[in-house]
Parts: structure tokens; C-alpha cells; sequence
């Protein structure tokens, strides 16, 4: 039996809500590919392959902090990260056919074609249990946005931003020590002009669309998280159907989380009206 989740509207705070997911019918959709265990109405039970996926496009220059972000977000939210670069620099340690143009397209700060990229990208996300998935410097210009959504399909449901000064990226890529072949001065000046010219055009598509977040930069790790937990705050939410009864489940981080707002819960407002079929009467 379902129940109409009840008292939701102590968790609505429409003054923090966000234009886009104000919308119920996104909304709608976002719950459907956010939660992990949204039951089957049709079926009466948890399609886990029928999933459609929630992906978040994660930007930013080189050494914004993209990825440390990203295993902040993993940690507290559960996505599956897949940092396209992380998968280049696979190939290339792999010495699969791409391997010596991925290597030389990253040490001279260029991007490596759209196929072979997404190819990459594609694989993890075809082989993976989890469909909630953070894509990491991608699309890197328009030409990867576009041959992304005709080859998967899908379009980003949240797109994050880590917007930082020109000199502090510098400075993070020259002490990141992690051998990488492309943290050098020559090459970091060719991937800030790459960035300029061809990551920010589609940076600003997705700012047109409603869908881009943008979070600065600057500050310690933890604080720049405190700007990125809102946005998912609010989608993370769980259903536990116990026989007669549903429960929600606000995130269970918040509590540990200093002096900040989830921002609001149009979510459960919109699940109490459009998803629960009030059968209690
Ligand atoms: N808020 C921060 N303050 C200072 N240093 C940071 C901060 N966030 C990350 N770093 C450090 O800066 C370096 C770059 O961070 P990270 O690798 O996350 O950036 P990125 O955006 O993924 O870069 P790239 O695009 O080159 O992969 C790392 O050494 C990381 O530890
Ligand atoms: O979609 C992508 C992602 C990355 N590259 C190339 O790899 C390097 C390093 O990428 P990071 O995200 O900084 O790890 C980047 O400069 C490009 O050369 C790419 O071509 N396409
Ligand atoms: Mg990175």
C-alpha cells in the first residue's frame, strides 16, 4: 500500500530553490534518474537496469580542482566518477592502439578526438551498476558536446563549474606532483588557451540552458564543497518501501555538515502530489 508521504513542507525552502529544478516535470525526471531504488509503480518493484541515467558534466580549467571535488561528491553522494582525462591517461599506461596520439595530443595541451573519448566514457558507463554518473573534463568543446549526445544519447542532467583565477590554477598544477606530463609551464599555457577558447563555449551553452552550476574556486576544499553539497543535496533522498509505509530520507550527511543550508526540497514536495497514488484514502 502507498502512503502519502506526509509534513513534507517542512523541508521546502522556496527562497534557496534553484530555476531549474524548480520545474515539476524536470523535477519528475530528475527523481526518476537520481534515486537508486525509485520503485517500479507499473511493475511493483525496482528495475535496476531500467535506470535512466543522471549525469553531471563537472568543468573548470586545469587544476580548479575538478577532481578533488569530484571524490568529495563520490564520498558523500555515491556517483560513479569517471574523469575522462584519468581514462586517457589509461590508454596511453595500456599502450592500446590511441595510446601514443592520446600522449602526444595531452603533452601539447590538445584534445583528443570525440570518438575515441567518448568510446572510453561510453564503456564505463555501459559496464557500470551504478547509474548516477560524474563526467569529469568532458565535453571539452563544442565538437565533444555535441558527438556526446548523439552517441549516448542523453544529455547532462547538472552541469558544475569550478570557476578559478588563472593564477591559482597555475599554481595548484605546478605543485600537484602527481607526474603527470602535462603539469609543466609550456603545456599548462596551451591547455588555459584551449580552455579559453574551447571548454567556455560549452560552459556558457549549458549556462543558457538553466543547467550549469557554477562554484567558485578559491578557498579550502572543504569550504568550495559547501557550495557544491546544495546541488545535490536536494535530489538525495532515498525510498525505503516497508510493506505498508514509505519513509524519506533526507541526506544522511547533512547533520555533520557546519552551517549549511540543503536549500530546498521541491523534490519531496513534487514526489507528495505526483509519484505517491494515495491509496490510505
Ligand atoms: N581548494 C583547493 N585549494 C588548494 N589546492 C587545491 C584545492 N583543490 C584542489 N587542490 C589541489 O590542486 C591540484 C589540482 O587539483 P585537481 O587535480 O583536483 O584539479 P583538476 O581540475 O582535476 O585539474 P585537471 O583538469 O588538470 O585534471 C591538486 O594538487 C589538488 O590537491
Ligand atoms: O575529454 C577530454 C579530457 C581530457 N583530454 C586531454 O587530457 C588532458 C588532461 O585532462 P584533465 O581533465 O586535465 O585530466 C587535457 O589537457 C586534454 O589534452 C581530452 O582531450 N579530452
Ligand atoms: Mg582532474
Amino acid at each position: 500500500m502507498w502512503r502519502r508521504v506526509s509534513s513534507l513542507t517542512q523541508f521546502v525552502s522556496p527562497t534557496k530553490s534553484s530555476s531549474i529544478l524548480n520545474q515539476p516535470a524536470y523535477t519528475l525526471k530528475l527523481w526518476e534518474s537520481f534515486t537508486t531504488q525509485i520503485p517500479n509503480l507499473e511493475k511493483g518493484g525496482t528495475s535496476f537496469k531500467d535506470r535512466i541515467p543522471f549525469i553531471t558534466f563537472v568543468l573548470g580549467g586545469p587544476g580548479s580542482g575538478k577532481g578533488t571535488q569530484c571524490e568529495k561528491i563520490v564520498e558523500t553522494f555515491g556517483f560513479k566518477h569517471l574523469s575522462a582525462g584519468d581514462l586517457l591517461r589509461q590508454e596511453i599506461a595500456s599502450k592500446s592502439e590511441y595510446g601514443s596520439m592520446i600522449l602526444d595530443t595531452i603533452k601539447d595541451g590538445r584534445i583528443v578526438p570525440s570518438e575515441v573519448t567518448i568510446k572510453l566514457i561510453q564503456k564505463e558507463m555501459e559496464s557500470s551498476d551504478n547509474k548516477k554518473f560524474l563526467i569529469d573534463g568532458f565535453p571539452r568543446c563544442e565538437e565533444n558536446r555535441v558527438a556526446f549526445e548523439q552517441i549516448i544519447g542523453a544529455e547532462p542532467n547538472i552541469v558544475l563549474f569550478f570557476d578559478c583565477p588563472v593564477e591559482e590554477m597555475v599554481k595548484r598544477v605546478l605543485s600537484r606532483n602527481q607526474g603527470r606530463v602535462d603539469d609543466n609551464m609550456d603545456t599548462i599555457k596551451k591547455r588555459l588557451k584551449v580552455f579559453e577558447s574551447l571548454n567556455l563555449p560549452v560552459v556558457n551553452y549549458y549556462a543558457e540552458k538553466g543547467k550549469l552550476h557554477k562554484i567558485c574556486a578559491l578557498g579550502t576544499e572543504d569550504e568550495i564543497f559547501e557550495q557544491v553539497w546544495p546541488v545535490f543535496a536536494a535530489c538525495k533522498v532515498s525510498f525505503i518501501v516497508t510493506g505498508d509505509s514509505v519513509k524519506v530520507n533526507l541526506c544522511d550527511k547533512k547533520s555533520s555538515r557546519s552551517g549549511a543550508d540543503p536549500g530546498f526540497s521541491w523534490e519531496l514536495l513534487c514526489l507528495s502530489w505526483l509519484i505517491l497514488p494515495e491509496v490510505n484514502g
